[in-house]
């Protein structure tokens, strides 16, 4: 792990009323890797990607992004350093597929022709075609187009950090795999830091350089899937005990021929 990590949390808590949303999470992730959390529903894990760019406040602890510290950074000039996919795209449904990804360039002074190259830029990058799509409201879009489309709306000010919150969870198996790999490839290709919150276990291993355990607020585990397959918790272990099922009964009923 490098001295500066692209990302530090020092001991950080975000209670909401009595409830430790986050208690005394230390996390470090360095440049260009590639982070899921991992954790049930109410584990914490959407308010610690938030606490990075301060759309929730941290009440304790310390978050240094790129070496600053988050206090000390205009939150509106961080989210600018950092790109945001939510579960469902997030996008504005009255703005056109291009006004949504254009939407930060706008707001950054860009001129309408750069931001017009721009957008034909990135909707190559996510591999949309460009006549099809720039002129298509949200609802005219499958769920995986609109998951591209919040990518390219996230990378639009080119961050070199990217927080992604279930991108692909309401997505179908295929779709689902589909953008998983072509946005490990983004993160590779343009050198990102990620952090991706995922329910799917299978998923994080598949995509992830290290996994990070949440349960109730606290980080339980962090390690590369090998390290975490060696971990002693019952509740990592149980975690990790599902893709080793399905890959066993997978096995069972296709290549033995019989069921599990
Ligand atoms: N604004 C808020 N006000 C009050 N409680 C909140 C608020 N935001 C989150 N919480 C609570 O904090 C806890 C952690 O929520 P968080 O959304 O971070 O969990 P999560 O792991 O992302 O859950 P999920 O997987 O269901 O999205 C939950 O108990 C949630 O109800």
């Amino acid at each position: 792990m490098p001295s500066r990590p692209m990302i530090g949390y020092a001991h950080v808590t975000k209670s909401f009323g009595a409830l430790k949303a986050v208690d005394d999470v230390s996390l470090d992730i360095a440049e260009g890797e590639f982070v899921a959390v991992v954790g049930g529903s109410g584990s914490g894990k959407t308010t610690l990607l938030r606490l990075a760019n301060r759309l929730i406040e941290a009440d304790g602890g310390t978050i240094t992004v790129e070496g600053d510290d988050v206090q000390s950074v205009d939150p509106v000039a961080l989210r600018r350093r950092i790109g945001y996919v939510f579960q469902s795209g997030g996008l504005f449904p009255h703005l056109s597929v291009a006004d949504n990804i254009g939407i930060t360039p706008k707001l950054l002074g860009v001129s309408a022709a750069d931001i017009a190259t721009r957008v034909d830029e990135l909707l190559e990058l996510v591999q949309l075609d460009r006549a099809a799509h720039r002129g298509r409201l949200p609802d005219a879009l499958s769920g995986g187009q609109r998951q591209r489309v919040g990518v390219a709306r996230a990378l639009a000010a080119r961050p070199r950090i990217v927080l992604m919150d279930e991108p692909f969870g309401a997505l179908d198996p295929l779709t689902r795999d589909a953008l998983g790999d072509d946005f490990r490839e983004l993160h590779r290709k343009l050198g990102l830091t990620t952090v991706m919150i995922t329910h799917d276990m299978t998923e994080a291993i598949l995509l992830a350089d290290r996994i990070a355990v949440m349960r109730s607020g606290k980080l339980l585990a962090q390690g590369t899937p090998v390290e975490l397959s060696k971990s002693s918790d019952a509740y990592v272990l149980e975690l990790l005990r599902t893709p080793r099922r399905q890959v066993e009964r997978l096995n069972a009923l296709l290549l033995k021929g019989g069921a599990a």
